[in-house]
This record gives C-alpha cells, sequence and structure tokens, in this order.
C-alpha cells in the first residue's frame, strides 16, 4: 500500500521555483532517505509533504486519499481545515532543532499531544509513552526538562513523541545535523529498530553515510527535480546520473 502519493508537484517563492514537477510515492514500511545540495528543495518537498507548506501545483495523498481536491497539474486546493487535522495523524514529524516544549518535563512532552489534542485516555497514553522511552533510552530521564538532555537526548524523545500518537509514518528534516557524530550513532540504532519494526520513513539528511545506512531507497534531488533514485548501493555507491556523481565526488 502507498502510504503517501506526491504527483507533478510544484512549488515556488516568488520567482524561485523550489519544486519543479516533483513525483514520488513511499511504500508501507520503506524507508526513503532525500539527498542533495543545499538549496536544493529537500525541506520544500518535506514541507509541502507534511502540509506545513502548501504547493502551488500537484496532487498530496495520504494512503490512497487525497489531500488536495485538485485536477493534476491545476492550481491546488486543500481539503477542508477538519479534513486536513485528520489527515495530519497519518504522519509524525521531527526536526533538526528538536521543537521540544522546554517548560514541560519529557514524560509531558511525550503525552501533551495524545491526551489533549487526540483526546485518548491518560493512563494508556502515561503507559505507552512510558514503553516508547525505554524503547529509546530515556527511561530513566522521564521527569527531566529538556534543557537538562543532550542534543541527541532530545533527538530522541522527539522522535518518542512523534511516535505516541501512533502515526502511519515518519518524517524527519535533518534529524542529526545539530548532532555530532557519536549522538548520531544513537539516532541511527533508533532509527534501524524502528525500521525492523517496519515503520514508514522520509528522512531528509545531509549525511550520506547515515542515508546509506538506514534507508531502503535514496532519492537524489538537485534544483528542485529527483534526479535518480534507487537502492542505496546503486544511487551512493554507483551513481548513473552525472549530477549525482559530482556531489558525491564533491563530498568524498
Ligand atoms: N519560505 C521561503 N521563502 C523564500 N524562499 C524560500 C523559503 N523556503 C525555502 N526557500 C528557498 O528555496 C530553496 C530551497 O530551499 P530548501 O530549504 O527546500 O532546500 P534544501 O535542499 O532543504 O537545503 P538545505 O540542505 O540547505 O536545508 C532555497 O533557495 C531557499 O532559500
Amino acid at each position: 500500500m502507498k502510504l503517501l502519493e506526491m504527483k507533478h508537484v510544484g512549488k515556488s517563492f516568488g520567482e524561485l521555483e523550489v519544486l519543479k514537477d516533483i513525483s514520488m510515492e513511499v511504500e508501507e514500511g520503506e524507508v526513503v532517505a532525500i539527498i542533495g545540495p543545499s538549496g536544493s528543495g529537500k525541506s520544500t518537498l518535506l514541507r509541502c509533504a507534511t502540509l506545513l507548506e502548501t504547493m502551488d501545483k500537484g496532487v498530496l495523498k495520504y494512503c490512497g486519499e487525497a489531500a488536495t481536491d485538485n485536477a493534476e497539474r491545476e492550481a491546488t486546493h486543500y481539503v477542508s481545515r477538519q479534513q486536513l487535522a485528520q489527515l495530519k495523524n497519518n504522519f509524525g514529524l521531527v526536526f533538526q532543532n528538536f521543537n521540544l516544549f522546554p517548560h514541560y518535563s519529557v514524560l509531558k512532552n511525550v503525552t501533551d499531544a495524545p491526551i489533549h489534542v487526540q483526546k485518548r485516555d491518560r493512563d494508556e497514553v502515561y503507559k505507552e509513552a512510558r514503553e516508547l522511552l525505554r524503547k529509546v533510552g530515556l527511561a530513566e530521564k522521564e521527569n527531566s526538562y529538556p534543557g537538562q538532555l543532550s542534543g541527541g537526548q532530545q533527538q530522541r524523545v522527539a522522535i518518542a513523541r512523534a511516535l505516541a500518537m501512533n502515526p502511519k509514518m515518519l518524517f524527519f528534516d535533518e534529524p542529526t545535523s545539530a548532532l555530532d557524530p557519536e549522538i548520531t550513532a544513537g539516532i541511527l540504532k533508533v532509527l534501524r529498530e524502528l525500521a525492523q519494526e517496519k515503520m514508514t520513513m522520509v528522512i531528509v539528511t545531509h549525511e550520506i553515510a547515515f542515508a546509506r545506512k538506514v534507508a531502503d531507497r535514496v532519492i537524489f534531488m538537485d534544483s528542485g527535480v529527483i534526479v535518480e533514485q534507487g537502492k542505496p548501493e546503486d544511487v551512493i555507491d554507483n551513481p548513473d546520473n552525472e549530477r549525482t556523481k559530482a556531489f558525491l565526488q564533491k563530498l568524498s
């Protein structure tokens, strides 16, 4: 089953055309890494996929259900606000800067939205949240505040918080770029465990080694288009396209 479909997506900021006729799909259970040079449109694509940015053109679907009501390639109209809120329940988001509530404890950061937004049973949410904190290796930290944690620990709280909403898929925007390599390994471990449990994930990353280790499929973007995509061993180790080759060579 396709959890995410984007067809012929276009997005400009003023004169700057940032996404040019992008089409991509994500299958249930797949881990997709999006790589590419700075300014190639990776974050904008992720922001369009997660309804943080409106597209100018194109179709967006979650689990076959349209978030846009337009015909392909015509101006985009999103479904109603209420439907949008429901569609947002399909996915969780993890950002580079963690976005935790500084005045909430770790446990409250994880439980707040399931209780107050999803209106789920309090006891059940607390039980699940403690299990999630154990899973990301932070069981001992439930009463700490974000400011008392390292960057890597904060990022693991952010992952637990996203998982607490029971999403069908998780989107990550540069989850490790604020972290040093040793701490990145801890995040990689958590993501690999999630991948083993068949959590569907889309990860925008600058880190090619990270993409290679975690992704089933790598998408290389340049200047607002998808230039090449496939298995990490093909796209990263054996790219077909000259632009991909040039990008990877520059990094090595
Ligand atoms: N809200 C905005 N208003 C105007 N221009 C924007 C906005 N958001 C992004 N851009 C521009 O769109 C282009 C693509 O940005 P985007 O952040 O999607 O690239 P990226 O591939 O994620 O880059 P990076 O790897 O540096 O994060 C850049 O030129 C950026 O300056």
